[in-house]
């Protein structure tokens, strides 16, 4: 057989582990897929003293840095995470003609333009299917399969974490912390599971799949951005009262413009939002994702699966390697990111959404035509409203039809101010119907 492909593995944890695992066990099939072995050059760790079941201990290094630079190294994996010093570590891969492989959306998300630079000057390629949605094959549908054709929207649950805490708080009232525990425990959360918790997660997928599927540049400062620490268990409940279950989501919408194909910019946003039961994404499980993606031509697709975890992020980089590996193998660069629509990413508040507001109210004679006015006062049309309890226990829940976030934002705040209001006692967005 021909000489291998060397690679250089950098981290070890609960993704890397794997990676090693699939690359052992299936090294047969990769060599006579890619059509030369594939064998580990070197895994840079920080604990090298800790017994690593199936791992060669004459692999692992704490010296990161000389093992993505070493001559004998082609290829190279990061699953370290964070920005440094895995962004150093890729550039200085590429500066030497390897390619790289990552799942690290929280770097792509916060500094994609500079590694896509690197890896054009440098002619290396630079995948990462892990880095959003796990296992689900969607970045390369969008990189490839639907580069041809004009994506509007983007739309999902896209972090594992959360959906498995919200789906523990729906269907076994289970607590917020007892089912993060759980979640971190199966390895879903992130090193700093705030970034789960915070939507800091999510919000970097958001930009990763807006860039691509709007071929426009997207950081994930540009995203709008609310997790789920926020959600009550009155909030479930609330949500289960409309027949709608509480799920955090990404979204990313081309919003057209009278003149012209490209739209006047793309809304990017990721935040909780009630959905009904009968939609799709309301039957996506524990830390299961799921994508719907809407194109022109395309028409609707979805895509569903392993968001999270060892195996299944595994799976999607040994994926890329594969085809990384055949890229080098051929002399075939694979595709270099473009971002020529420059599109604006547009404020929360132009985009329109629907709003559920739970508002605990005095019983008294002309409350609900008070409330209504607040209402009308931002031009936001009600939907539907229903008094729950009475007296003491008073309250209002309206529905809304769709208005721009600000109008509602103004209303809610509005609402604070009323006398007969004792208060607001849940505010979610609503999606998915309409
Ligand atoms: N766990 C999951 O379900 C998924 C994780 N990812 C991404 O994959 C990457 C890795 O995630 P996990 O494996 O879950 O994290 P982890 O925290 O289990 O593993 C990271 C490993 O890197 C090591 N490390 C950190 N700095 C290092 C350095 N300078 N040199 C050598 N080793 C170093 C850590 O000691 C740790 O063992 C992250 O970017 C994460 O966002 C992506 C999709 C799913
Ligand atoms: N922490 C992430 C891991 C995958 O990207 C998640 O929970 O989805
Ligand atoms: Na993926």
């Amino acid at each position: 057989m021909k000489p291998g492909l060397r690679v250089a593995l950098l981290g070890c944890g609960v993704v890397g582990t794997e990676v090693v695992r699939l690359l052992n066990e299936q090294a047969d099939d990769l060599a006579a897929r890619v059509g030369v072995p594939l064998e580990l050059a070197g895994i840079a760790v920080r604990r090298p003293d800790r017994v690593r079941a199936g791992i060669d201990p004459g692999l692992l290094t704490t010296d990161a840095q000389t093992l993505v630079t070493r001559d004998d190294v082609d290829l190279v994996i990061e699953v370290i995470g964070g920005i440094e010093p895995a962004r150093t570590l890729m550039l200085e891969a590429m500066k030497t003609g390897k390619s790289v492989i990552t799942a690290n959306k929280a770097l792509l998300a916060e500094d994609g333009a500079t590694l896509f630079a690197a890896a054009r000057e440098y002619g290396a390629d630079l995948y990462y299917e892990a880095s959003v949605a796990g296992a689900i094959p969607l970045l390369r549908p969008l990189r490839e399969s639907l580069v041809g054709d004009h994506v509007h929207r983007v739309l999902g649950i896209v972090n594992g974490t959360t959906n498995y805490i919200l789906d523990q708080m729906d269907t076994h009232g289970a607590g917020f912390n007892e089912a993060l525990e759980e979640a971190q425990a199966l390895g879903y959360a992130e090193a700093d599971p705030t970034a789960d918790v915070e939507g800091f997660d999510a919000a970097a997928k958001a930009a990763i799949l807006a860039q691509l599927a709007f071929h426009t540049p997207v950081t994930a400062a540009d995203v709008h951005r609310e997790g789920i620490t926020e959600v009550s268990a009155a909030d479930v409940a609330g949500a289960q009262g409309m027949d709608c279950v509480v799920k955090l989501l990404a979204i990313c919408e081309r919003i057209p413009s009278q003149d012209g194909r490209n739209g006047r910019g793309v809304s990017v946003r990721v935040y909780p939002a009630m959905i009904p039961r009968s939609h799709p994404l309301a039957s996506v499980r524990e830390a299961y994702n799921a994508v719907f993606v809407e194109a022109e031509s395309a028409g609707s697709l979805m895509f569903y699966g392993a968001g999270a975890g060892g195996a299944p992020t595994a799976s999607a980089i040994l994926g890329d390697l594969v085809a990384v590996a055949r890229n080098v193998v051929g002399g075939t660069p694979g595709p270099v990111e473009v971002t020529y629509a420059k599109l604006p990413v547009l404020p929360m508040g132009e985009t329109v959404t629907r709003y559920y507001i739970e508002v605990d109210v005095t019983d008294e004679a002309g409350v609900l035509a008070t409330v209504a006015e607040e209402f009308a006062r931002h031009g936001v049309s009600i939907q539907a409203v229903r008094q729950v309890g009475s007296g003491e226990e008073a309250q209002l829940v309206v529905v809304t039809h769709r208005a721009p976030d600000a109008a509602l934002s103004a209303t809610v705040a509005g609402l604070r101010e009323l006398e007969i209001v004792r208060g607001v006692t849940s505010v979610m967005r609503v999606e998915g119907d309409e």
